[in-house]
């Protein structure tokens, strides 16, 4: 059981931008396989460089051969595009939202050219991650600079984009919707004696999130979290800091109806080399030393906002196989998806940054005394890795 987490929050002043009138909206993806034939160049694209052992891929690919070769994740993007279009018409505003994604068509390079082809040349960027890290931040930075470079539009466009939303009550509050839909679950099958709620979250490479965020000591002067005190970590940073953050407050919130609930955070997904030290414990490993206490799980996909390849496999299929051996009632509850609050949240967000000539901004809310997070990163933010151009930092 771990204990929630009061931070300062980060000396953000300086990385907070003042608020401007926009063009238009980037929705920022991962991108996903459409079919049998994209699923090997699309795994290439997303490997470039990463040295992931061809096993790893042989495995990956069958989980998309399994599902035709799709992964739902574009089909999720375009339906959130289209909610999101939905409640900027409903507020009245005049903001067109484009999408590109980082690994597969419509490519950030596409959506560049396309905002640039209809006039826009000021952006406010949307990307479908919750959290910082590497993979969940710096890397859309920099794959959108390098778009920039490559479609020759540096200097033609401007993209800033709004702060990761981990702790924006448009995030959290659908996940403690569907954590306490899942305890009621548990529940009414007879199961809810001794609930136990893991909050799964995709795992790195530890050096990577003890990286995660910016490196500078807190305000109060304390150091910014690394290494694995805490039985339940292996590593640290920023990263592992704010799902924590936001577990607890899930499991506070859901404390009125189900107080003998507890939980833990778990990781999933890993790659990479054996040799190379990911974050632990792995969910089925989780899974397998639940005390036999333990009368029902509900796993709550928190690091991920929409239920694509890694939540259909890697939790629907391997995690609750998992429980099936152990004769574990388990729920797997959904992601944000394009739950209404979600995407009137992603829009609040937009709003805080996004305001008409003469406009007031919407004022910046955050759950956790980690946020309200910085719109633009330090330098080193995240950074792991030769340094490479971003967009969205300091200087
Ligand atoms: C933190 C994080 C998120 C959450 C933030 C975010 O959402 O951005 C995320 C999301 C996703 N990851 C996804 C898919 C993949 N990730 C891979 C590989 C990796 N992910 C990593 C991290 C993350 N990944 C890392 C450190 C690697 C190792 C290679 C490297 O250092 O780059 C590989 C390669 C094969 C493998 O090794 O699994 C695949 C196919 C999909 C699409 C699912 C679909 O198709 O529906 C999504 C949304
Ligand atoms: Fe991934």
């Amino acid at each position: 059981m771990t204990e929630a987490v009061a931070l300062p929050p980060l000396a953000a002043s300086s990385r907070t931008l003042p608020a401007a009138t926009y063009d238009a909206i980037l929705l920022a993806g991962f991108g996903g396989p459409e079919g049998q034939e994209d699923v090997i160049p699309y795994l290439r694209n997303v490997t470039r460089g990463r040295g992931i052992p061809d096993e790893r891929l042989e495995e990956v690919a069958h989980h998309y051969r399994h599902f035709g070769g799709i992964s739902p994740i574009n089909d999720q993007n375009r339906d959130l595009k289209a909610a999101l279009e939905a409640e900027i018409a409903d507020r009245g505003l005049d903001l067109p939202v484009y999408w590109g994604n980082r690994f597969w068509a419509p490519y950030f390079a596409d959506a560049l050219k396309e905002l640039h082809a209809d006039g826009h040349r000021k952006v406010l960027v949307l990307v479908t991650t919750a959290f910082s890290s590497y993979s969940g931040c710096r890397a859309y930075r920099e794959d959108l600079a390098t778009a920039l470079e490559e479609t020759g539009l540096a200097g033609e466009l401007e993209l800033d984009k709004v702060r990761q939303y981990f702790d924006h009550p448009g995030f959290v509050n659908p996940n403690i919707d569907a954590v306490r839909a899942g305890l009621r679950t548990l529940a009414a099958q007879g199961d809810g004696a001794a609930p136990h709620v893991m909050f799964a979250t995709h795992s790195i490479p530890t050096a990577a999130a003890d990286v995660s965020g910016p490196r500078e000591a807190r305000p109060d002067g304390t150091e910014v979290p690394t290494g694995g005190a805490d039985e339940w970590f292996a590593g640290g940073g920023w990263y592992v800091e704010q799902q924590r953050a936001v577990a607890a407050l899930i499991m506070d919130a859901v404390a009125d109806e189900f107080p003998t609930a507890e939980w833990s955070l778990v990781f999933q997904s890993r790659s990479g080399a054996p040799e190379v030290p990911w974050l632990e414990p792995d969910v089925n490993d989780a899974i397998e030393a639940l005390p036999a206490s333990v009368t029902g799980l509900v796993i709550s996909p928190v690091g991920f906002v929409s239920d694509h390849m890694e939540v259909a496999w890697d939790l629907d299929n391997e995690a609750l196989e998992t429980c099936a051996e152990r004769g574990l009632a388990a729920v797997r509850v959904p992601t944000v998806g394009i739950d209404p609050a979600f995407v009137a949240g992603l829009i609040d967000l937009v709003e805080e940054r996004h305001v008409t000539p003469g406009g007031t901004p919407r004022d910046r809310v955050a759950l956790t005394g980690l946020g309200p997070w910085q719109d633009v990163c330090p330098t080193d933010c995240c950074l792991g890795r030769a340094p490479k151009p971003t967009v969205a930092s300091e200087g």
